[in-house]
């Protein structure tokens, strides 16, 4: 039958809102679809850079897989359109913002609240991981809040809002062994990061926080980490489990699912 008349969007069928941040490779704005209010988000990428850096293949397959991702643990995409000048990414809106900026705020999150965020967390990767996608380059600045919902956010490019992290290597903190030593690496480097962003929630810092490159690398290869006093047993281990230098050593997601740390903290209000 004929193809499905997909309407092409521009940019004068939405009323721009606040500008929530920007960043190398693009603005994200509020906005308002005029004829239904219904609100999204917007970002705006020059085409001149995104053609400079050569990204515009890339950003071509991420809009593919992210199109078609729906899940209520990631952020939807739900289309795009572009002009002479722009492409433009239409977003689902978190009203609460991101996570690396609330747990800014409050310093660190107790462990029912960590547990409960970390489990969305899982539950979003497992059904990356059965699409096929990894290594979403997980970490706190990637990760939206939506009444409570986490969603995450493949920010591509961390366009963030004004909320940057200030140690000198903010993203590679979250980079297991094996990416360190520079070999192949798997969907298995995700159960890292999680183990990784567990500890940033409960302790407010990241378990390898280094002055220098070679020092985090150096705390990475050896997984080099202590527990602050206040973490419970259940945490500790929780944690240990994934971080785990040989990836095929690390808890699967569906095992922590189960873990009793997960389970003695998902408040039963669901
Ligand atoms: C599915 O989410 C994305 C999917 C793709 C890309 C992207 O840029 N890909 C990309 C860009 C260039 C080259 C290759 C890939 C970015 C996002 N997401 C974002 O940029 C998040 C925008 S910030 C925000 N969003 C909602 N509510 C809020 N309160 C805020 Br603050």
């Amino acid at each position: 039958e004929g193809t499905k008349n997909k309407r092409q969007w521009t940019i004068d069928d939405f009323e721009i809102g606040k500008h929530l941040g920007s960043g190398k490779f693009g603005k994200v704005y509020l906005a308002r679809e005029k004829q239904t209010h219904f609100v999204v988000v917007l970002k705006f990428m020059k085409k001149k850079q995104l053609t400079e850096c050569r990204l515009e293949k890339q950003l071509r397959r991420e809009i593919d897989i992210q199109s078609h991702l729906k899940h209520p643990n990631i952020l939807r995409l739900y289309g795009y359109f572009w002009d002479d000048l722009r492409i433009y990414l239409i977003l689902e809106y978190a009203p609460e913002g991101d996570v690396f900026s609330e747990l800014r705020r409050c310093y660190r999150f107790n462990e029912s609240k960590a547990a409960n965020y970390i489990s969305q967390v899982i539950q979003g990767f497992i059904y990356l991981h059965s699409q096929g996608v990894i290594h979403r380059d997980l970490k706190p600045e990637n990760l939206l809040n939506s009444c409570g919902s986490i969603k995450i956010a493949d920010f591509g490019w961390s366009i963030h809002s004004n909320s940057k992290r200030k140690t000198l290597c903010g993203t590679l903190e979250y980079l297991p062994p094996e990416m360190v030593r520079n070999e192949e690496y798997d969907f298995r480097v995700d159960y890292w990061a999680i183990g990784v962003l567990t500890y940033e929630f409960l302790a407010g810092d990241t378990p390898f926080e280094s002055l220098s490159k070679p020092e985090l690398y150096k705390r990475i290869d050896a997984t080099d980490f202590q527990f602050p006093i206040f973490f419970s047993n259940e945490a500790q281990d929780f944690i240990r489990r994934l971080l785990k230098r040989s990836p095929s050593e690390r808890m699967t997601l569906e095992m922590a699912l189960r873990h009793p740390w997960i389970l003695r903290n998902i408040c039963d209000d669901g």
